[in-house]
């Protein structure tokens, strides 16, 4: 056992996959949990999530060694300042938001003296949300970045790791803006795309009478799943991520017109090569032994 007793606030996919992995390995002696909507609570209760689910977010973290944020990147601020005030001396609160430079921004001011903030971010999710959700193998082989904020205690961010350790994952450290710069490219931008190519192929729809639908191949399927992930916690991340996803975009942007230009001209080569550069990159993340979106922090480091 790790901690004594582990809060969980906003009980969706992360927070369910987190109570239910936490009890695979036994890591806190107790888990309490809290979401805002008495209908989420009720769903909790009935499934069996969490030791204890309470209806107030102060009721939850009292007493807690682990505070965890699980709620969309926009509301982290705003349940930050609403338990701060029942937080326990030397207790640790983290989050599992996809953003970290904003919630950092947005959840410091609310941290009293004597609780020590620790954000986190495991890279591990699927296109389903809410309280039924989650499963206890989410984190097996994942990255989970910790992002220490400055000054945070080494014994804690010590016993945060072994926690996510203990759920499954590998863990990194990482500083918050090249977090959101690494996740920008390995996991927001082609969000982003997967939207925009499935609100083209819906556009589509209307002229070609439902054979995009019917006749979908595996590609456009796999763009599917991705682009119908939580419109909330998504708005949030763009919301939140703008700098960060306007640069990869714009870089996206750049290589499209190159590519649509080598199809206008004929250029077969370039396609050929770009497309070789591409299936190299996939081969040497399987080689590594990552899960297949597993980021490769260094090439995204490196460039220029
Ligand atoms: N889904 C993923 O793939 C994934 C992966 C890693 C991290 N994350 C991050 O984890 C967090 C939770 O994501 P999830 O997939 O578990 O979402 P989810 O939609 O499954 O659950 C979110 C929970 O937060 C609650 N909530 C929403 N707005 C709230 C508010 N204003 N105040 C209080 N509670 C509120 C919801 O009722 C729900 O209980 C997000 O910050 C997200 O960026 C998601
Ligand atoms: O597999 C998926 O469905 C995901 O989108 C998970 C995914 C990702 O992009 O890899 C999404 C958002 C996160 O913050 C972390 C992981």
């Amino acid at each position: 056992m790790i901690y004594n007793k582990v809060a969980l606030i906003g009980l969706g996919l992360i927070a369910s996959s987190i109570f239910w992995s936490a009890k695979r390995g036994a890591l806190a002696g107790q888990v309490t949990g809290y979401a805002r909507s008495a209908a989420t609570r009720d769903t909790a209760r009935r499934i069996g999530l969490c030791d204890t689910i309470c209806d107030t977010a102060a009721e939850a973290v009292a007493d807690a060694d682990l505070v965890i944020l699980c709620v969309p990147v926009g509301a982290m601020g705003a349940v930050a300042a609403e338990i701060a005030p029942h937080l326990k001396p030397g207790a640790v609160i983290s989050d599992v938001g996809s953003v970290k430079k904003a919630v950092i921004e947005a959840v410091q001011p609310h941290i009293p003296d004597g609780v020590h903030f620790i954000p986190a971010h495991p890279l591990a999710g699927t296109e389903h949300s809410g309280p039924k959700s989650g499963f206890a193998e989410l984190f097996d082989n994942r990255w989970c970045l910790l992002v220490p904020v400055e000054g945070s205690d080494a014994a804690k961010v010590a016993e945060l790791r072994a926690f996510w350790e203990g759920l499954g994952s590998n863990v990194e450290e990482m500083d918050a803006e090249h977090h959101d710069l690494v996740l920008a490219v390995t996991s927001h931008t082609p969000h982003l795309i997967a939207y925009t190519m499935v609100g083209v192929a819906d556009d589509l729809r209307r002229v070609t009478d439902s054979e995009v639908i019917k006749y979908s191949a595996a590609g456009f399927r796999d763009f599917t799943r991705i682009a119908a992930s939580d419109p909330t916690m998504w708005r949030d991340v763009f919301m939140t991520n703008k700098d960060a996803t306007l640069e990869i975009l714009g870089r996206f942007t750049e290589e499209l017109f190159a590519l649509q230009r080598a199809i206008r001209t004929g250029d077969g080569d370039l396609l050929f090569d770009y497309f070789t550069r591409t299936r190299a990159i996939r081969r040497g993340i399987i080689d590594a032994g990552q899960d297949t979106d597993a980021p490769d922090f260094g090439r995204v480091a490196g460039r220029k």
